[in-house]
């Protein structure tokens, strides 16, 4: 990039060295009212600002140097924006004196701003956690260290093999993610926005102790239950490292390393966290998304801890019932409304205690805490009413700090400014001294009107006035006439056109004490704030404790709320393998139709394992299919839920394979990347988890497609044994209970009036009878004369009609009758027999593929040698 820092000015010679230290960090250069930014930075720069790349003089191989330049009053802005992209930003200011200083004014870099170390109130969204997350792996074991600077929390975890690395990330989403450069990752890691590599000894396992342990003050990190944790505990000392370093702080407020344990939490694979739209829905923003519904939080802290709870739903069946009774009692005391009201007094004081930590915390935060300390009394006593093991938990942990309300009440005004730099955040009569000081430069107004009336008289000059510039401070003015006769010991400063200004030994003496007063005032004001701020850092554990208690309490609060207006009930948890659901709704699509939402049971046991939804495209199954996985993770973080009763067993992990898109950033086929969701379904699925697949095989040719969704279903059938909700339009998979006894089939009920098709979003018993499709395709507006040529196509088809079944599973059974194509079925007969709605394909198809396909029993085969014979069947074709 830059040629030898010799051939350079001194000035860029200057910049060349500081830069030198920040190779993959923007470097923005103080140069008197701007920031400069030159060669690579500021290209990169421009082109993520919006800001016109300019050049400088000329390095020193003859080219001009590119820069880029933002002004200094504006650069917050910039700064936010860069960051927001990924980029890490260093802030060199000019700290010495350009007065006394020969060549170029020294520089410093003061601050560097990183997206994962953010603690700046203006930088970073309320609601949302911000995390710096450090990956360290050793062949299929995958450490992860995760701080979250503005709390202080900091916590390892490890997990085996990629599709759970892929999911703890997905779960986390950091803003900047450190990679060692020494492994490799899938391509949606290592190109997250905001991955870092980093050279290998970073994660070095000694210094990584060292650092941990001086860090947490403690010999060893037994107490933290990592022992064996090696990949994580590598992690943690590159991400603490790169933290402190960042920083260049201590970073007092970590004072502890908390271990997750995958097996803690019900895993959520990626794409279901992006299918169950927990917080983010699939367009990138919240709304509509469960945490839409069910964020109510009079905090920001709270907030930011319900979404994590949503993000990471326990297995833990006792803290879980805590939860629920503390809710029960919240909603019988009627507490919740009178709680919420306090807490939103408390505010975020999770983020302000780790700035009072950084030394950070702005005046106005120190104000928010002595108005969040007084209302804890009132908070506790609340508290103390309620009778479960969890509010006694939280009535200790939440402490009043009675010495910090009248502390902060008598030093700090009420509204303080912004910032201390101009003073007027001390409140009078906390200090004398600066009492004092104020005074003798406030007076100073009083003092100039008294000296300018006695002049005036001892004088006798009625033009004399007394006045204050900028340049040459307090004079006495005398208009031209009159100046001839100013007292002798009047010396003369200025002459102006009209008049002559005059200082006296006696104001001089006055200018000096009143403008010093005020300096010092200043800098007295400043030094009591940082005291104020450095004392209270002395409390941050009981303090930090009290904050994590009131954001709890805070999710607990806001969950009885949402149990009472969303006329929740609270699930029972048992060990039994059981999954029912008596008229379970969807609480984001119930919230937002203006029609009444239809409440359907689900009932799901050991007799009971996998149902085959079908029914009409917009009939509910999607919503229906959600709903159960919604009800589950509410109740696995303890909330109530949306249904009349609910009785749910343990869960370990929730998979769905819904919708399709094509995955163009990885170069997969929507086809592509529903089979390797599939196939992950089918690898890591337990008897304890939670399925939930729509349409598997629509990216495919029909018979490829149907032969996979029936492998597939029936593995989860009979191999894993997990809850399914399978939903298909393939009317042939109705067939599957015939063959496997744990399978049932359901459908969403519709009827057709005048040709219209109306959808009655029941769940009821038995396959769904008719598909609908061009009723559906009519009511979504194709025009008429499509769908009436659809129909003559539909007739002409089901004349054509085999006279063979086509369901997988009686594709290979000889002698079975099948039922003659019909779209004119009476609506949802119960347990009436599979009705194939397929055309005959075969006919279609080459022989060969023809005759491997009617080889086939997909109800045989495992998922692999399934995918193995579609890859077949593909190159056959
Ligand atoms: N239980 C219900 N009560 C009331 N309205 C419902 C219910 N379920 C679904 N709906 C309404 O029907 C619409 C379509 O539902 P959904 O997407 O679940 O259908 P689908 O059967 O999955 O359709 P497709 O097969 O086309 O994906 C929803 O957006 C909602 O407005």
């Amino acid at each position: 990039m830059a040629a030898q820092p010799s051939k350079h000015t001194p000035m860029m010679q200057q910049y060349l060295r500081i830069k030198a230290d920040f190779p993959d960090t923007i470097l923005f250069y103080r140069m008197g009212d701007f920031y400069e930014l030159f060669y690579d930075d500021a290209k990169k720069a421009a082109q993520l600002l919006d800001i016109t790349l300019t050049a400088r003089g000329k390095s020193g191989d003859g080219q001009p140097i590119p820069m880029a330049g933002v002004p200094f009053h504006a650069s917050e802005n910039y700064v936010a924006k860069l960051v927001k992209q990924g980029v890490s930003v260093a802030i060199a200011e000019q700290i010495g004196d350009p007065a006394t200083s020969k060549g170029p004014v020294e520089r410093k870099v003061v601050r560097v701003l990183t997206p994962g170390t953010l603690t700046d109130e203006a930088l970073l969204d309320e609601r949302s956690d911000n995390l710096l997350v450090a990956l360290c792996s050793d062949q299929q074991r995958h450490g992860l260290a995760v701080l979250e600077i503005s709390s202080g929390r900091f916590s390892v975890l490890e997990v085996d093999g990629e599709e759970s690395l892929l999911a703890e990330v997905e779960r986390l989403r950091p803003a900047e993610l450190l990679l060692n450069e020494e492994n490799s990752y899938p391509q949606a890691i290592a190109e997250r926005t905001g991955s870092k590599r980093m050279s290998p000894w970073h994660f070095e396992s000694d210094t990584a102790l060292r650092l941990l342990t001086q860090q947490l003050k403690t010999r060893d990190l037994r107490g933290f239950g990592c022992e064996g944790m090696h990949t994580a505990i590598r992690a943690a000392g590159a991400l603490l490292h790169y933290a402190q370093d960042t920083q260049r702080n201590s970073l007092p407020h970590i004072r502890s390393l908390m271990v997750e344990q995958p097996d803690d939490a019900i895993i959520i694979d990626p794409a279901s966290r992006r299918n169950l739209e927990i917080d983010i829905n699939q367009k990138g923003d919240d709304q509509y998304t469960l945490a839409w519904i069910m964020d109510k939080t009079a905090t920001a802290m709270g907030s930011r801890l319900l979404k994590r709870w949503l993000n990471r739903p326990i297995r833990d069946i006792q803290q879980l019932q805590q939860r629920q009774s503390f809710i029960a009692q919240l909603i019988s005391h009627y507490s919740a409304e009178e709680l919420n009201k306090l807490l939103k007094q408390v505010g975020d004081i999770e983020r302000i205690l780790s700035r009072v930590a950084l030394g950070s915390a702005r005046p106005r935060d120190l104000a928010r805490l002595r108005d969040a300390f007084s209302v804890l009394p009132d908070i506790r006593q609340q508290l103390a009413q309620l009778d479960t093991p969890l509010a006694s938990k939280l009535h200790e942990r939440i402490q009043e700090f009675p010495q910090w309300v009248s502390r902060l009440q008598q030093a700090i005004i009420d509204n303080p400014p912004v910032v201390v730099r101009d003073g007027g955040v001390i409140a009078t009569g906390y200090d004398d001294e600066l009492d004092e000081l104020r005074g003798l430069s406030e007076n100073a107004g009083d003092f100039l009107i008294k000296l300018e009336e006695s002049e005036k008289q001892r004088t006798g000059l009625n033009t004399l006035k007394v006045g204050y510039n900028r340049v040459h401070g307090y004079y006495i003015e005398i208009s031209k006439a009159q100046s001839d006769q100013a007292p002798t010991e009047y010396i003369r400063r200025q002459t102006l056109k009209n008049a002559e200004r005059f200082i006296t030994p006696e104001l001089k003496e006055f200018e000096d004490k009143a403008l010093s007063a005020k300096s010092r005032a200043l800098s007295r004001e400043k030094m009591l704030y940082e005291a104020l701020v450095r004392e209270l850092g002395e409390d941050l554990v009981a303090l930090q404790v009290s904050a994590a208690g009131l954001s709890e309490l805070d999710v607990l609060t806001n969950l009885a709320e949402r149990a009472e207006t969303l006329r929740f009930v609270a699930p029972q948890l048992v060990t039994d393998s059981v999954l029912h659901i008596q008229q379970g709704r969807h609480p984001v699509v119930e919230n937002l139709i203006t029609d009444p939402f239809v409440a359907n049971d689900t009932q799901l046991d050991p007799q009971q394992r996998i149902q085959i939804i079908t029914g009409p495209n917009m009939g509910g199954k999607s919503t229906y299919m959600r709903q159960v996985a919604v009800i589950t993770l509410l109740a696995y973080i303890g909330s109530y839920v949306p249904a009349e009763a609910a009785t749910l067993g343990p869960i370990d992990r929730i998979f769905t394979r819904m919708g399709s898109a094509d995955d163009v950033a990885g170069g997969r086929s929507t086809f592509m990347v529903e089979m390797t969701e599939t196939a992950n379904i089918l690898h890591n699925a337990t008897a304890s988890s939670l399925v939930l697949m729509d349409e598997v095989g629509r990216g495919t040719s029909t018979f490829d497609g149907l032969s996979l969704a029936w492998a597939a279903a029936a593995e989860l059938a009979d191999q894993i044994n997990a809850f399914t909700l399978f939903a298909t339009h393939y009317f042939e998979m109705t067939a599957l209970p015939e063959h496997h006894a744990n399978a049932t089939n359901v459908h969403l009920k519709a009827t057709e009036h005048d040709d219209k098709i109306i959808f009655l979003h029941s769940v009821e018993h038995g396959p769904a009878s008719q598909s609908y499709g061009l009723q559906v395709a009519q009511l979504a507006g194709v025009p008429t004369s499509v769908i009436n040529q659809a129909r003559a196509q539909l007739q002409q088809l089901e004349q054509q009609a085999p006279a063979e079944a086509i369901s997988p599973a009686t594709a290979t059974s000889a002698g079975q009758t099948p039922e003659p194509l019909t779209s004119e079925q009476p609506i949802s007969e119960p347990g009436s027999a599979a009705q194939p709605l397929q055309a005959d394909m075969f006919s279609a198809m080459p022989s060969a593929a023809e005759n491997r396909l009617r080889e086939l029993n997909p109800d045989d085969l495992t998922p692999r040698q399934a995918l193995e014979a579609l890859y077949q069947l593909q190159e056959l074709l």
